[in-house]
């Protein structure tokens, strides 16, 4: 009998007695585990090997899993604090307590809620108490990290440690299970008896190649099956991230809905991002805790004259014949400072004014989806920088109906069709709407956007004598509710999830 390389090998190195794994044939062989699969499965084909296949199950520690193996869990040292602080016997200051522990950020927060609920005392206005009866070296816990710190990897049959508490250990992210396939072969009765009357190596042909076909050898030689069975390498090549490829499906879908795309500068004179938008000079918005001021340069050139002498007179003293200003101070010199812009608004100024490319006569829609930056608190739906879906309709009669009908046109497209409205107020839009989705999973509502109707304060000196409805969405809002994550920075940044971004499938 002939056969082909990959399987001689295997029939030699595999027994009849007992089970060899796949990956003992492709270590005994050197072969890759592939080749080794592809040729078990063929010589299965021709009732040569008899293959048994399991799913072992492996645990491995995560790198927090790692560290907490090594310094102890943080509810552990915080309550060895507490008893040394004597909160044993009378309850000690939260503060000292947690100083004295060393636990710093994060580790204070994993400790305060694992504290109570592993009954080492409790934790009440500033105040902790430590369970004198509690017993740190019996925590099971943090008995089975430092059995599983011991071993890179642990068949999950083989850890003595109870399922509750690795279910426990897996949701606080310390642990983590995988799963694979062995597969181990046997050799059958009549392999032996091919063996013995010996079995010769067919060269068989993988790929066809040119020479292959030039020389007509192709006729001659034996092609390799294929088997869509086997496993295959896993490649993972690059991809353009979910982000940037729904960037492209938004602005696809606006220009199919009659809208223009805006351009503008990131960094930009105060004047463009508040001021044109009726926003006083006085705003808490416009204090050096929300933006990013530049230091250099640290003002804009030039202003439009009359522009500037427009919108300072809208702001001393309103618009209209009962019109009223601020009353606050206004500066040019304040409104010249430049910024990274905290919403691409500022690129609607621009153009509304027609600063940016001329005079624009109703009907008009124009768009943008940009990066725009703030100096937010981090946490699972904000980022110091996103991407606003911008957008603007000048028509010469607008009503909410239409902002409304306009919102649900758009995500529709997407896929979301229970968008809320919740009255807002924006100092430059009258009315003002809040827009929420429903998150996929967790089912809450997500704030996904801010818009309204321009109002005349700000229209009248840019120059504009028609309805202007407008809006600010947040395209990772827009991700969330579309894929399902629940945390903006398994997208973006440092702490990315990889596998999401490779995984997610983009849905068009
Ligand atoms: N600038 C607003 C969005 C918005 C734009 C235009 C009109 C109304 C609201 C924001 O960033 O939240």
């Amino acid at each position: 009998m002939q056969l082909k390389e990959s399987q001689v090998a295997v029939l030699e190195t595999a027994s009849a007695d007992e089970a060899t794994s796949v990956d003992a044939v492709a270590e005994a062989t050197d072969l890759p585990p592939e080749t080794v699969t592809g040729a078990v499965f063929e010589l299965e084909e021709e009732g040569l090997v008899a293959i048994e296949e399991r799913v072992d199950e492996t645990i491995s520690l995560t790198d927090e899993g790692v560290t907490y193996a090594d310094e102890r869990l943080p509810e552990i040292r915080l309550y060895e604090a507490a008893v040394d602080a004597g909160a044993a016997d009378e309850p000690a200051q939260m503060g000292q307590v947690i100083g004295a522990s060393g636990l710093e950020g994060a580790g204070v927060d994993i400790a305060l809620s694992n504290y109570a609920r592993k009954g080492y005392g409790s934790i009440d206005s500033g105040e902790i108490t430590a369970d004198p009866d509690a017993d740190s070296a019996s925590d099971a816990e943090a008995n089975a990290l430092e059995t599983l710190a011991d071993a890179e990897e642990t068949a999950a049959d083989a850890v003595d440690v109870e399922g509750d508490v690795l279910d426990g250990l897996e949701r606080r992210g310390l642990l983590e299970r995988s799963e694979s396939t062995v597969r181990e072969v046997t050799l059958t009765e009549r392999a032996v008896t091919e063996l013995m009357a010996g079995i010769e190596t067919a060269e068989t042909v993988g790929q066809v190649t040119p020479e292959l076909l030039t020389s007509g050898e192709w006729d001659e030689v034996e092609f390799a099956e294929y088997n869509v069975e086997a496993d295959a390498e896993r490649f993972e090549g690059g991809r353009v991230h979910i982000l940037r490829q729904t960037a492209e499906r938004v602005k696809e879908t606006l220009v199919g809905m009659g809208f223009q795309e805006m351009e503008g500068p990131h960094v930009d004179a105060d004047f463009w991002i508040n001021d044109c938008l009726f926003m006083p000079q006085d705003h808490p918005a416009r204090t050096h805790w929300d933006r990013f001021a530049l230091e250099a340069p640290t003002h804009i050139d030039d202003l439009p004259d009359q522009l500037v002498a427009d919108v300072e007179r809208a702001h001393r003293e309103g618009v209209g014949e009962d019109g009223e200003g601020y009353h606050s101070p206004w500066d040019e010199e304040f409104a010249r400072a430049l910024a990274l812009r905290g919403h691409t608004t500022s690129l609607s100024t621009r153009y509304l004014s027609g600063e940016q490319i001329g005079e624009i006569e109703p009907p008009a829609r124009f768009f943008s989806v940009e990066k725009v930056y703030r100096n937010d608190t981090l946490d699972p739906t904000h980022l110091l920088e996103f991407f606003q879906i911008e957008g603007w309709v000048m028509a010469e009669d607008l009503s909410v109906r239409d902002l409304m009908g306009t919102f649900e046109e758009f995500y529709a497209q997407f896929g979301i069709t229970d968008i809320e409205f919740k009255p807002h107020y924006n100092p430059y839009t009258e009315p003002s709407f809040e827009l929420f989705g429903t998150h996929p999973t967790t089912g809450e509502l997500v704030e996904i956007g801010n818009s309204g109707i321009f109002r005349e304060e700000m229209l009248a000196p840019l120059g504009v004598d028609c309805d202007v409805m407008a809006w600010g969405l947040a395209l990772e809002r827009l991700l969330m509710l579309m894929y399902g994550f629940e945390d903006i920075r398994d997208i973006h940044g440092t702490l990315c999830d990889l596998k999401l971004l490779r995984e997610t499938e983009v849905t068009y």
